[in-house]
């Protein structure tokens, strides 16, 4: 175990020095065009950027032709940038600047990953239920429960099935609760989010065991879970070779949430009765409105240490992402279990705020990127839109969203993919400091076991 680790460690030590020498020869292909044309490079490539975001968001916050001229100068831009390389006969270096850069990012990645790898969260043993009951859904994930047989298997495993009848609004909190006082010893959810969820809330109140079948579309807390998203009846072996992970729950408004409340402009987008057949017309008729203010509501929040004022979007996760954008594809939380909420604020009033964001990321002024264990949100109205792993709410003001440290068991099957490839947060002295380490402080420092 001890050598296994002490490899991993090597490994990631020799990473992270690849990681910096890219990043120096990148440098070095920069200094080694003649000239100002390092600089050149440099001031081309931001500017394309800059006038990228400027584009997108002429064309994501109005209509009509400015929203076409934000539309073609968002792909006109990066276009001249690589038209300027050539003219200015500098591609040859800004390619090998790009490429040094790309493959810094790549090994700096893996080294983090690799030490990160052995910090997941801890499974434990336990016992298997007896009497397990299953809720699910038959029209999830465009029907995932039939065509993978979900039902046949989970009752071949003994478990006892309640397919949901979605022709009618059903209290899915109340056939759980129901479940519990007929005798289940576990509760799960094959489905979306939002149904597993209010489940894992029920669950936690009686302290039972939540098996996460991951039957929905996009099935976010799963895949922080490290379970397959691929084959959802791959979950079901947990109830005969499974061990459990205590998890956190969020809570909002008296609700159980697994992943995100999210307030402002997509909470607004998600309460519009057509979003759920046509996403991205939806959004953007409604983002000009949003965006400039004319409609939806600005929102305050409050949290332990900061006062954010005035926010267009606020986005309260159970447990921080590792990148600034939850809303991202393939966004990750690399642990559950950290009894922190993350709180991302957004407020983005002009093109210049866009391109600021493009540019500096997480340190730009219109972002805020904070953890926090309680945030209360506010704003001038009596009830504002919220949208709960995705189910479209309202609430009244001013709502607050807490965090349950390890509230939630998750029985979860001893042999899953794991979330080996959650994208852990790039900080580059992280990085310095594991390139500079002794192989013996290296290997101590990190021999902790996985748990
Ligand atoms: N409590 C409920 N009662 C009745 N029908 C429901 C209920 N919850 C969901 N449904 C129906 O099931 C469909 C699928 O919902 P669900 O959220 O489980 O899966 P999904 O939308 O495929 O996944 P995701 O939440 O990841 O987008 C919904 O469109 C809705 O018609």
């Amino acid at each position: 175990m001890t050598s296994t680790i002490s490899r991993a460690a090597g490994r990631a030590r020799l990473l992270a020095r690849l990681a910096l020498a890219c990043v120096l020869g990148a440098v070095a292909a920069l200094i080694a065009v003649s000239g100002p044309g390092g600089l050149l490079i440099l001031a081309i490539g931001l500017t394309g950027l800059a006038v990228t975001a400027a584009g997108a968001w002429w064309a994501l916050a109005y209509r009509g032709a400015v929203r076409v001229a934000g539309t073609l100068l968002a792909v006109a831009a990066p276009v001249t940038v690589v038209v300027l390389y050539a003219r200015a006969d500098v591609w040859p270096a800004a390619l090998a600047a790009i490429a040094l850069m790309g493959s810094a990012v790549a090994c700096a990645r893996s080294a983090l990953r690799l030490v990160r790898q052995r910090d997941g969260m801890p499974a434990v043993a336990c016992a298997l239920p007896e009497h397990p009951v299953l809720i699910m859904n038959p029209k999830s994930g465009g029907g995932k429960v039939g065509r993978f047989g979900l039902v046949e298997k989970a009752e071949a495993l003994g478990a006892r099935v309640v397919l949901l009848d979605t022709s009618v609004e059903t209290d899915v909190a109340d056939i759980a609760r129901r479940a519990v006082a007929g005798g289940a010893d576990l509760l799960g959810v094959a489905g979306g989010d939002g149904t597993q969820a209010q489940v894992a809330g029920v669950a936690a109140e009686h302290d039972l065991p939540f098996l996460v079948v991951p039957a929905g579309t996009r099935n976010h807390f799963a895949m922080d879970l490290g379970l397959d998203r691929e084959d959802p009846a791959r979950s079901l072996d947990a109830l005969t070779d499974g061990e459990e992970l205590r998890v956190d729950l969020g809570a909002v408004g008296g609700r159980a949430f697994v992943n995100t409340v999210s307030f402002g402009v997509y909470a607004e987008v998600v309460q519009r009765p057509e979003y759920r057949d046509t996403k991205a017309s939806t959004v953007l008729d409604a983002l000009p409105d949003l965006l400039l203010g004319y409609s939806g509501h600005q929102l305050d929040a409050v949290t332990d240490r900061a006062r954010l004022t005035s926010e267009q979007a606020l986005l309260v996760s159970n447990n921080p992402y590792a990148g600034p954008d939850p809303m991202a594809a393939g966004a990750r939380r690399p642990r559950l279990d950290l009894g922190t909420l993350g709180v991302v604020g957004v407020r983005v009033n002009n093109a210049a705020q866009a391109a600021e964001i493009a540019i500096l990321g997480t340190r730009a002024t219109s972002l805020h990127v904070l953890t926090s264990p309680q945030v209360t949100v506010d704003s001038d109205a009596d009830t504002i839109p919220v949208a709960v792993d995705g189910e479209a709410l309202h609430l009244p003001t001013p709502v607050t969203c807490d965090i349950r440290p390890r509230a939630l068991r998750v029985l979860v099957p001893t042999h899953r993919p794991g979330s080996r490839t959650a994208g852990p947060p790039l900080h580059w002295r992280v990085i310095v400091a594991l390139a500079l380490s002794r192989p013996e402080s290296a290997s101590t420092a990190e021999d902790r076991p996985a748990g």
